[in-house]
């Protein structure tokens, strides 16, 4: 074996370093070779640097550089939809960049050259979205908004993105830029033209829940395949289908009260939450879960949810990181652990030969046969999953909210009782969906409830000018392709042109003889508008109604004593639906109606 000459270190190494061949095998003649002073012709690893000559220093400086506004111009040309490339290229452009420069390759080097070609590629792209030359440039906004998502994100994460648009909004105005290609919207005119007919499709936010192996539901689809699933959607929300749930409502909704009796003490949040997710078990996968019954979530079934439900609104927000998160074989198990949740539960209905109704399941099989293909047992597992997720924590978010405006606001507390009290005499059947119809009052407090406490207070409705447009034409502002566009209920429902006194609670406003200066519904979306709005809207409000007067008829209700019912709104969460803290509330049963 030929050994090294005894000698001092450089000339060792000089012997004993390989020229430095490029990737195909080719001597790449560093281009330090040309410089006067260099040290090196071959690039060898050192862990302490030798001395750079100032030659060397600006010449890794100018390249460093040179790189990052390279990769700037290409990012932008072609943005990529998924981080995995360009944080590869990230992190390998600065070690090739060093070979072939040349010279020694130590670690003081290699973080000079990440460090300068990091510092020009974001100085260059904030640069740009400070600039007059962003497509965006004039939608006011925060500086750090306009630079970059990490901001908003951080927002989102804390679940307070609500209160930070409405912020916003209130500093800037109705056009907000809440993000570098992200705007913000509460102009009543321009949230029309977004929504309706020949508006914007869904954005990325609404894609990034789903991993590669979950087929797609009707919540991340557009075009054509959302107008299909829609129709099939459509049919299990007629109102002869809701018809055909209301006894399941009446059911769930009997046991709720009977549950509630033998309390007297209560967090309403938790009572409500556990009667939402039974009924949308019956309701999408024929029972199953009997939360009621055992006073609590044994499997964590709403925990699971809302973690998913928070997790996809986070990646929501970075929808290019999401890509990257799926090659985590953690994230992968998770995701396919809850879509086996879904399969076990499609399975298990299935499994059940004798159902008395047609259920929600009975139209998302479309077992009437109304259409050319039978979606697949996963398909209609990911569908009734949205319909849990997106009927529970919703309907139990109304629920709970309106009875603390009702706590709060005795008097109108006293103005639903009456109501009811007249409606429904004792002996009637507090569900009754005739008798609703005639409870005007109830009805102006709960769109009184879902516009200052929407259940989807930011994200509802998410939409995105299409990448293969130029642009388009809002309520006169050109914006720009691929700009997401937000239309946050929270702070449209409160902008004070469309409603008087918009944060006070004031259900008369929705009387018919109101007479408030502006109340202008077009202004009022809980249900989000246009061909992909809440599907499930006509139900919601159904079970609301029969949930609230059998509560309201079965007890008299106030705040536990000692409860900080001031500082409840504060506990409300926004993870693309609101999250509540426990709503404490001393029961007193009144008379014991005898339909329930
Ligand atoms: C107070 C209760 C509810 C509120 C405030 C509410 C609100 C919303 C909002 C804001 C959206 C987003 C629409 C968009 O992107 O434009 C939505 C979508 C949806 N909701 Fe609701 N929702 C409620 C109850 C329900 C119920 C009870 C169901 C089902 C039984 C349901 C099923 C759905 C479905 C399937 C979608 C997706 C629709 C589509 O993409 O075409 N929701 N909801």
């Amino acid at each position: 074996m030929q050994r090294p000459p005894p000698s001092d270190g450089a000339s060792m190494k000089r012997a004993w370093c390989p020229p430095y061949s490029g990737p195909s095998g080719l001597y790449v003649r560093p281009f330090l070779d040309t410089i006067k002073g260099c040290q090196s012709s071959t690039p060898t690893f050192r862990l302490l640097d030798i001395k750079p000559t100032p030659a060397y220093i600006m010449l890794l400086i100018w390249a460093a550089t040179t790189l990052g506004l390279i990769n700037h111009l290409l990012f932008h040309r072609y943005e990529p939809s998924s981080a995995n490339i360009p944080l590869l290229l990230l992190a390998i452009e600065p070690i090739v960049l060093l070979l072939l420069i040349g010279g020694p390759f130590s670690s003081a080097r290699l973080l000079w050259s990440y460090f300068v070609f990091m510092g020009s590629l974001s100085l260059s792209i904030i640069a740009y979205r400070l600039s007059p030359f962003h497509p965006l440039a004039q939608i006011p906004g925060p500086a750090i908004g306009k630079v970059t998502k990490l901001w908003s994100l951080w927002k989102a994460w804390l679940g307070y993105k609500y209160l930070y648009h409405k912020k916003l909004h209130d500093t800037y105005g109705p056009y907000v830029r809440t993000g570098p290609n992200e705007i913000s919207v509460i102009d009543a005119v321009a949230v029309g033209q977004i929504f309706m007919k020949g508006g914007l499709d869904k954005g990325r936010y609404y894609e990034t829940g789903r991993h590669r192996s979950t087929p797609p539901s009707i919540v991340s689809l557009v075009g054509e395949a959302h107008t299909a699933k829609r129709r099939v959607w459509n049919r299990g929300m007629t109102s002869a289908a809701i018809r055909e749930y209301e006894p399941l409502v009446a059911k769930r909704a009997s046991q709720l009260v009977s549950r509630l009796r033998e309390h007297e003490i209560v967090d309403l949040v938790c009572w409500f939450d556990l009667f939402a997710f039974d009924l949308m078990g019956d309701l999408a996968f024929g029972g199953g879960f009997e939360m009621l019954r055992d006073g609590r979530d044994v499997d964590g079934v709403g925990e699971r949810i809302r973690v998913f439900t928070r997790a996809s609104d986070i990646a929501g927000h970075i929808p290019w990181i999401v890509n990257t998160l799926h090659l985590f074989p953690q994230v992968g198990r998770i995701i396919q652990e809850f879509n086996n949740f879904g399969r076990g539960l499609a399975i298990q209905r299935m499994e059940k030969t004798v159902v008395d109704r047609k259920d929600l399941w009975y139209h998302l099989t479309d077992e009437a046969g109304h259409e050319k293909e039978k979606p697949t047992l996963e398909t209609v597992a990911a569908d009734g999953i949205v319909a849990i997720v997106a009927a529970s924590d919703t309907t139990a978010s109304t629920l709970s909210s309106l009875v603390w405006f009702l706590l709060s606001n005795p008097e109108y507390y006293r103005r639903v009782q009456q109501e009811l009290d007249t409606v429904i005499t004792d002996g009637d059947d507090p569900f009754d969906v005739n008798r609703h119809q005639e409870l005007q009052f109830l009805s102006a407090c709960i769109n009184e409830t879902l516009r200052l406490h929407p259940p989807v207070p930011s994200n509802g409705g998410s939409r995105q000018v299409h990448l293969n447009e130029c642009g388009r034409n809002i309520a006169g502002r050109f914006i720009p392709k691929g700009t997401s566009v937000y239309t946050p209920q929270y702070s449209l429902h409160r902008n004070p042109d469309y409603f008087s006194y918009p944060d006070q609670f004031l259900p008369d406003r929705w009387l018919p003889d109101s007479k408030f200066e502006r109340h202008d519904t077009s202004a009022f979306i809980p249900f989000s508008l246009g061909p992909a709005n809440c599907v499930g809207q006509k139900f919601a409000k159904r079970e609301l109604f029969m949930v609230l007067s059998v509560l309201f008829k079965s007890f008299d209700l106030r705040f536990e004593d000692g409860f900080n019912s001031e500082a409840w709104p504060m506990g409300r969460r926004d993870y693309f639906v609101v999250t509540r803290g426990p709503l404490r509330v001393n029961l007193t049963p009144r008379y014991r109606n005898a339909r329930v």
